[in-house]
């Protein structure tokens, strides 16, 4: 290949520059407009790459204008005391957008409590609704990396339709949603996952390959079909040569970039995208309820506009 490394990498950075500047825009219209939007989110128990996610959260929400809350629970808190603290979120209208960061301790039902968070605030779009929505093809709000791993596949201006795309990784938050968004585009999609029997054969036919399993390094550069876009989603960390810990992906970047024709960085890739997704998710939810409010209360919305 003689195109540059750099041409070759799909970066996050750039297109979550962009949603975010467009986030911003309507958060501050709809803040003057008497409807601030503001995402809280519940982590429960202390985990690394929680605690990223969060602070970029945190970051990114202060550039877009939206508010944010992180309400932290203790390890020990038991299913009935998140779940009661949910549904008082639910009940606030000043918040607009409700995540709860994974993984939650073992003891803590994720699903039931997934399920608790009202669909209208669910801006991780992991609610069963919210799911059933992308099946039924409306997809302006999807689980925020693979909204962000599509959204990094488009960048490479592929056609979808037809396109041949293999997902390894079968998680109900990451590589389920991806399968049924690319789907929607009506791209051919076979999704691998441990049980699969050969996992090379299947990825060597990729046009798009995304990787999304949590295993370092697991897909070298002959399990890649020539030219084809690789979108990796693993934030795998390890030890580096120099003794300090780093985060790697779940492909091995430094060969496969030979092979393919677009590759997504770890990091700089799916993971600051996935943060901006996230917050055009929650102005999504705003809009939702916003829309919800004017058909119950009608007038009430343009007294406050007024
Ligand atoms: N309900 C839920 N949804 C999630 O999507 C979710 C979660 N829980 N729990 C934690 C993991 C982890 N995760 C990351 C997202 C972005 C970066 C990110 O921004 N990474 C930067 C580097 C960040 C830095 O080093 O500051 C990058 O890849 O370039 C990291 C981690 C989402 N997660």
């Amino acid at each position: 290949m003689t195109r540059t490394d750099d041409s070759r990498y799909l970066k996050g950075g750039p297109v979550a520059q962009r949603i975010i500047a467009s986030v911003r825009e309507d958060a501050l219209i709809a803040t003057a407009e008497g409807f601030p939007p503001k995402l809280v989110s519940i982590t429960v128990g202390d985990t690394d790459a929680v605690d990223v996610y969060v602070r970029n959260q945190r970051a990114k929400a202060a550039l877009a204008g939206i508010g944010f809350e992180e309400r932290r629970f203790a390890a020990d808190i038991t299913a009935g005391e998140l779940e009661a603290a949910i549904h008082g979120l639910n009940a606030d209208p000043r918040v607009t957008g409700i995540i709860i960061q994974r993984p939650v301790p073992a003891h803590i039902p994720i699903k039931t409590l997934q399920a608790a968070v009202h669909p209208l605030k669910d801006v991780e779009g992991m609610h069963p609704a919210s799911i059933g929505n992308i099946v039924y093809n409306q997809l302006d709000l999807a689980p925020c990396t693979a909204a962000a791993s599509v959204e990094l596949l488009k960048e490479t201006g592929l056609e979808l339709k037809g396109l041949e795309v293999v997902v390894v990784g079968h998680s109900e938050i990451v590589g389920k949603p991806i399968a049924f968004l690319l789907m929607s585009e009506g791209a051919t999609v076979t999704v691998c996952h441990h049980m699969t029997r050969s996992l090379a054969a299947h990825a060597r036919r990729a046009d798009a390959l995304f990787v999304a399993v949590g295993k370092p390094r697991l897909i070298k550069a002959d399990m890649v079909k020539p030219g084809a876009a690789v979108i990796d989603i693993g934030i795998n960390s390890e030890i580096g040569p120099d003794g300090e810990s780093r985060i790697v992906g779940d492909v091995d970047t430094d060969s496969v970039k030979e092979v393919a024709s677009w590759i997504t960085p770890v990091p700089g890739g799916v993971g600051p995208l996935t943060v901006a997704i996230l917050l055009r998710n929650t102005m999504v939810a705003l809009n939702r309820q916003r829309a919800l409010y004017r058909a119950t209360y009608g007038v009430a919305d343009q007294l406050a506009a007024e």
